[in-house]
């Protein structure tokens, strides 16, 4: 049985741009306001049947909010149409339907009682509520004395305890500690196997992938894909990765071009210079890498072959020579580094100017964004050039593996 049936719905928002604010203006523009349209729905359809968790997912703005809130009639269509069968709870962005003055006692009667419940009802569920929440020691505190993840903790208690047959989740449940965080989630799974109709909007795909049976993947107002959310939303990893990639690529090139422009005297910032030091008698002016069709690219599939070319200029003859390079993950946790001593590769009469290439033939790397530290020194490590965390690269993977690489693994189970 359906639901919420959405057919066909556009949302239309009306910005307002900055008032007329000279009495020129004024007069000239008396009656109409400077104002620009806004569509943040297109044209959606979708139609969640009972007993199912629906997931909404896709980047910031591209509208999963406003459908929500559609779904919860606080606000309506522009065109189109939603029907809702059964009772409603929903639990939208901190704030709604709290208030600061009251304490969190008041503030679960005017809030069940905004969801539907009479008195007597709420009285019946006030312990679980207040339990649930883990709040007994504040209960009787103004909300304003509250931290955002108390608020969220009460808030998501009551939506919860309502009894509804539909309920509707914004992205709150990153607020809060994770211990409270699984309490949640183990609780919708709980309101799961009851058979409650759920829709939830988050940013968090592994929990999304554990929770929703179907996921709808939103861009720009419309569906992009909606069904099995294992699939939809590696699909939309995908998408996100390239997306990223490009990004990088595109900041890449601009580099490429601005350090073109400056020629070999490199004026370092003073975040750059934190980031790069050594006497650069020998510099390392550039890296580039390339995946296996020689094609310069920034974002990999895990464990696709990458190469990494490193362009020098010896200002100064050396033949104490160590090039290295490592990545590392953007919190800073190094997954891989490795020099030309280490590797056992010596380095003899270097021309003034030359490539390092290093090749690796497998990125075995989890899913996210890297940064690479490269550089040229002494034996004993006296640096040339040493350059940290200035390159970076993304990796996508349709595998959500957790750690700092891939282990090669098979599992056998007796
Ligand atoms: N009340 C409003 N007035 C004007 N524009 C709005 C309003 N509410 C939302 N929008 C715009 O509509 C678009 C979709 O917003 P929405 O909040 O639905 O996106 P979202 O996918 O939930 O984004 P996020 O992941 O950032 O929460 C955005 O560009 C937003 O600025």
């Amino acid at each position: 049985m359906v639901l919420i049936d959405v057919k066909n719905v556009t949302k239309k928002f009306v910005l307002k741009k900055e008032k007329n604010v000279t009495l020129k203006e004024k007069l000239i523009y008396r009656g109409k306001e400077k104002s620009e349209e806004f569509w943040a729905l297109k044209d959606v359809s979708c139609q969640i049947e009972a007993g199912k968790t629906v997931g909404l997912i896709g980047k910031n703005g591209s509208g999963k909010s406003t459908l929500l809130k559609l779904m919860t009639r606080i606000m309506y269509p522009t065109n189109g149409s939603i029907k809702i069968q059964g009772r409603v709870s929903s639990l939208l962005e901190l704030g709604a339907g709290f208030h600061t003055d009251f304490t969190g006692m008041e503030n679960i009667y005017m809030n069940a009682s905004i969801l539907g419940l009479t008195k007597k009802e709420i009285d019946q569920k006030l312990q679980s509520i207040i339990e649930f929440s883990e709040l007994e020691e504040f209960i009787n505190n103004p909300l304003r004395s509250y931290s955002s993840g108390m608020y969220m903790r009460l808030a998501f208690s009551v939506a919860i305890n309502v009894n509804p047959d539909i309920l509707l989740i914004d992205e709150v449940l990153s607020v809060g500690d994770t211990s409270f965080q699984k309490k949640c989630i183990n609780k919708l799974k709980e309101l799961k196997r009851q058979g409650k109709t759920i829709v939830i909007v988050s940013h968090d795909n592994h929990t999304m992938e554990i929770l929703c049976d179907e996921v709808i993947w939103l861009n720009k107002g419309k569906i992009v894909k909606s069904g099995n959310s294992k699939v939809v939303i590696n699909e939309y990893l995908d998408f996100m990765a390239e997306e990223d990639g490009i990004r990088l690529n595109n900041q890449k090139q601009q580099q490429n071009d601005e350090s073109e422009i400056e020629n070999d005297e490199v004026q370092l910032s003073n975040e750059e210079e934190k980031n790069r030091w050594g006497n650069r008698e020998i510099e390392l002016t550039n890296l580039k890498l390339y995946n296996d069709k020689a094609q310069e690219i920034y974002y990999f599939t895990s464990g696709e072959k990458v190469r990494f070319k490193i362009n020098y200029l010896m200002h100064k003859n050396n033949e104490d020579v160590v090039f290295g390079i490592a990545i590392n993950t953007i919190d800073g946790i190094k997954c891989y580094g490795t020099n030309t001593e280490i590797d056992n590769i010596k380095v003899e009469k270097l021309s003034s100017k030359g490539t390092v290439y290093i090749d690796i033939d497998s990125l075995n790397l989890i899913e996210g964004s890297y940064l690479i530290d490269i550089a040229v020194h002494k034996l004993d490590g006296t640096a040339y050039d040493y350059q940290v965390g200035k390159y970076s690269f993304q990796v996508k993977s349709n595998v959500h593996d957790v750690g700092i690489c891939k282990l090669k693994h098979e599992w056998i189970i007796q």
